[in-house]
């Protein structure tokens, strides 16, 4: 019983914020791992990259389109990572079986977003490379107006992102939040976090991080308070604070499962 009582709560420490459903794992892995991840995915033939309109990334595990996955197995190197995940989240119905590796410069973010529907309602993105602040925006039929951003890039996308665009009276209990990722370590999210938030990241290499619900957890070393040469974020956000800023490039690794797929297109 004990045993079974540690495996419901495993994740209970690393819940961050008051969303109970999202959980911030700092140092999910070593030194040493990060840069054999990071050797890894850049000896990847180039033709793996698929350029988008700000960042590119890289597809592991098969093509995702609305009828599921056409699965290719993901390579060793991945399943060492995505078997940890599972393992100790206890938070997939099955192996994780897609993984998207996004590679962000300084000043490329990703829009405010829902991943597709396509995906089993939990998500753990591993973070390499800079520090970088994520966004939870309510959805506007839930909270405050959600912001939007003019160039969609979804067409681009290898997965169906879906954007909420109505408007509504903000709700006292859905409130934007951020939080900020480390190199090393493991967000993950799902339910009401994961349904009722869009995430996304700003494309701005001096990022505010006074909304952060895991400052505590961030060395202090990695933020600044804000200062005079750091008007064009003032200007971007609105207002001065704390602030991280982006000085190398990111990568991040979002693992998931797709529920349904097929080993041949001929089948589907
Ligand atoms: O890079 C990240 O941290 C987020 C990526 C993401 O949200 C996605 O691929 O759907
Ligand atoms: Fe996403």
């Amino acid at each position: 019983m004990e045993a079974a009582e540690a495996g419901k709560n495993q994740l209970d420490s690393f819940i961050v914020g008051s969303v109970p459903t999202l959980f911030y794992i700092p140092d999910f892995i070593t030194n040493k791992e990060e840069e054999l991840l990071l050797n890894t995915i850049y000896n990847a033939p180039m033709s793996k990259w698929k350029l988008l309109k700000n960042r590119r990334l890289q597809n592991w595990g098969g093509v995702v389109h609305e009828k599921g996955l056409l699965a290719q197995d993901l390579p060793p190197w991945l399943t060492k990572i995505t078997e940890r995940i599972s393992e100790k989240s206890g938070l997939f119905p099955s192996a994780i079986n897609h993984v998207l590796i996004n590679e962000y410069l300084p000043n490329q973010g990703i829009m405010p977003h829902q991943d597709g529907s396509a995906y089993y309602p939990s998500v753990a993105i591993l973070s390499l490379g800079s520090p970088v602040v994520m966004d939870f925006t309510p959805h506007s039929s839930l909270g405050s107006r959600t912001e939007m951003i003019e160039n969609n890039e979804s067409s681009n996308m290898p997965h169906e992102e879906l954007m909420q665009m109505n408007s509504g009276e903000p709700l006292k209990e859905y409130q934007p939040f951020s939080v900020i990722l480390m190199s090393r370590s493991l967000l993950i999210f799902k339910d009401k976090a994961y349904s009722d938030y869009l995430h996304g990241i700003k494309d701005s290499e001096v990022q505010l991080i006074d909304k952060s619900v895991n400052i505590s957890q961030v060395p202090g070393a990695v933020w600044s308070e804000g200062g005079s040469e750091d008007k064009d974020d003032v200007k971007q956000n609105g207002k001065e604070g704390k602030y991280i800023r982006r000085t190398v490039t990111r990568i991040s690794l979002t693992c998931r499962v797709v529920t349904k797929t097929h080993k041949n297109l001929f089948k589907i």
